[in-house]
């Protein structure tokens, strides 16, 4: 490989791509599908699940605490009203529109249990070839591979829809723990173990029960982990995964690739991998930051990361800010009130309060350094990795669990696509180049 070659013609991309930024103005293009202030573009109608950021007060917007519902609703509710299978619980809610009584969910359980397999060699001849790191990817191919042993994977009749998507949303946890397991084994040098799922387990449960060579958690661990799906299941129409499967879907694709590109979405740091990067720049602070409990420091290093001179330069902190909460993020809120008494328990009591300085410091930061119009706070996935960490998962399947959860509500806004949009999802981009005379060869 040739590095001069692309350093030189990277050069080229950067001059002849570039755009100047006051043209995105003078043509009215909004960047990102955002007003200048934040908002996005209004693209659809959904009846999944509504999000609240501001509020009307005499005629004006104001920012205010973020509030959540699922299908009418509220995410605090769900939480502390759900049993002890709260993941199918609000799996059905978000697929059927209506809260299952207890022969629904034992019905839908069983249906769940019972998809939860692969076809046979799956995890010896496609998972376990060329494993990997990111995971995430590891998972984008085993769905793709997933389509060639389905004979009615281009039939998008909501019948057959819905079906491949519980199929995947049950395999999914098999796809993420077995992809960890082969880079363990593979790449790490660790033991390698397959534990089947057990029918008679829930998704959280099931979850631990694979990924642990004892196959043993506390009934506390499988709660923590069961309220973590539900906070990540679902969040509107218009979050750039779910975006991704509407937009992909309205071209008529099957379920299988719509699932691909979402799971392709979600990884991206400033969306679901977010919760990977938050662990690892909480490393690197905690190995740059002399005195952990000492708030000048602390700041001091924030300032850098936002300066682009510390972490990964990209001028980030991760786990802050969202495209649409401004003052708090309801889930967020959740995960710490659990996350303190969590800590308690397992000692990681510094941890916590460095966590909690961060949260406190950087919307300050940001709003010093950056032109923020609607407030900066920690989003779901600051505290989400913390979580995950003190439940012994593994880095690697941070952002796995997150899809785990979210693959609900991507089949839900699949399936709501499906039923009122026949339209293929096509906006515009205003071209700027100018025509060319084509030069011959020889006279370039
Ligand atoms: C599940 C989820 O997807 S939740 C989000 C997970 N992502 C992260 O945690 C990554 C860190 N956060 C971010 O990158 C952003 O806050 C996003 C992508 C989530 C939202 O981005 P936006 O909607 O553009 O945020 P917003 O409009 O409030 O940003 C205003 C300014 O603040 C900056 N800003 C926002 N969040 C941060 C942050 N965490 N660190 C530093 N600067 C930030 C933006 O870069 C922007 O600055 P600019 O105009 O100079 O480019
Ligand atoms: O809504 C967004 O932009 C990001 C997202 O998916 C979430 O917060 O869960």
């Amino acid at each position: 490989m040739n590095d001069a070659y692309f350093k030189e013609k990277a050069a080229c991309c950067m001059t002849e791509d570039k755009i100047e930024r006051n043209l995105f103005d003078e043509f009215g293009v909004k960047r990102g599908l955002r007003d200048f202030n934040g908002k996005g573009v209004l693209t659809g109608l959904t009846n999944i699940s509504k999000i609240e950021s501001s509020k009307v007060m005499d005629g004006k917007s104001v920012p205010c605490d973020g509030k959540l519902w699922f299908r009418g609703y509220e995410i605090n509710d769900l939480v502390n009203g759900i049993g002890d299978r709260g993941f199918e619980e609000v799996a059905y809610l978000l697929l059927m529109g209506e809260l299952p009584d207890r022969e629904e969910l034992d019905a839908f359980c069983k249906e769940l249990n019972e998809l939860r397999r692969l076809p046979q060699n799956f995890t010896r001849d496609v998972i376990m070839k060329a494993p990997g790191q990111d995971i995430m990817n590891s998972m984008t191919k085993s769905v793709l591979t997933l389509a060639s042993y389905d004979d009615r994977v281009s039939d998008n009749s909501v019948e057959n829809v819905l079906r491949q998507s519980m199929s995947l949303i049950s395999v999914f946890p098999m796809l993420a723990v077995y992809g960890y397991h082969a880079y363990n084994h593979y790449d790490l040098g660790g033991s390698m173990y397959i534990h089947r799922p057990d029918p008679n387990r829930s998704t959280a449960e099931n979850i631990l029960y694979m990924l642990r060579p004892d196959q043993k958690y506390t009934e506390l661990e499988a709660r923590v982990l069961d309220t973590a799906l539900i906070l990540h299941m679902e969040h509107g129409g218009g979050n750039n995964s779910t975006f991704t499967t509407r937009v992909v879907t309205s071209s008529g694709s099957d379920t299988y690739s719509v699932i691909a590109a979402a799971l392709s979405s979600l990884k991206g740091p400033k969306h679901g991998g977010a919760n990977i990067k938050v662990v690892r720049m909480m490393n690197d602070i905690r190995e740059h930051v002399g005195d952990t409990a000492d708030e000048g420091e602390i700041r001091s290093y924030l300032e850098k990361i936002v300066d682009k001179e510390a972490f990964d330069r990209s001028g980030l902190i991760y786990g802050m800010g969202h495209a649409v909460y401004s003052l708090s993020d309801p889930r967020a809120q959740i995960f710490k009130t659990f996350v303190e008494k969590l800590a308690h328990e397992k000692g990681r009591e510094a941890d916590y309060q460095l966590y909690s300085a961060v949260e406190r410091l950087a919307p300050q930061i940001i709003g010093e350094k950056r032109k923020i119009y609607k407030g900066v706070s920690a989003n779901v996935d600051f505290y989400s990795g913390f979580v995950y960490s003190m439940l012994d998962i593994p880095l690697e399947l941070y952002t796995p669990m997150f899809a785990m959860a979210r693959i609900v509500g991507w089949s839900a806004h699949r399936i709501e696509e499906l039923i009122n949009m026949d339209k293929i999802i096509r906006p515009a981009y205003k071209s700027i180049m100018k025509e060319r005379e084509y030069v011959p060869m020889e006279q370039r």
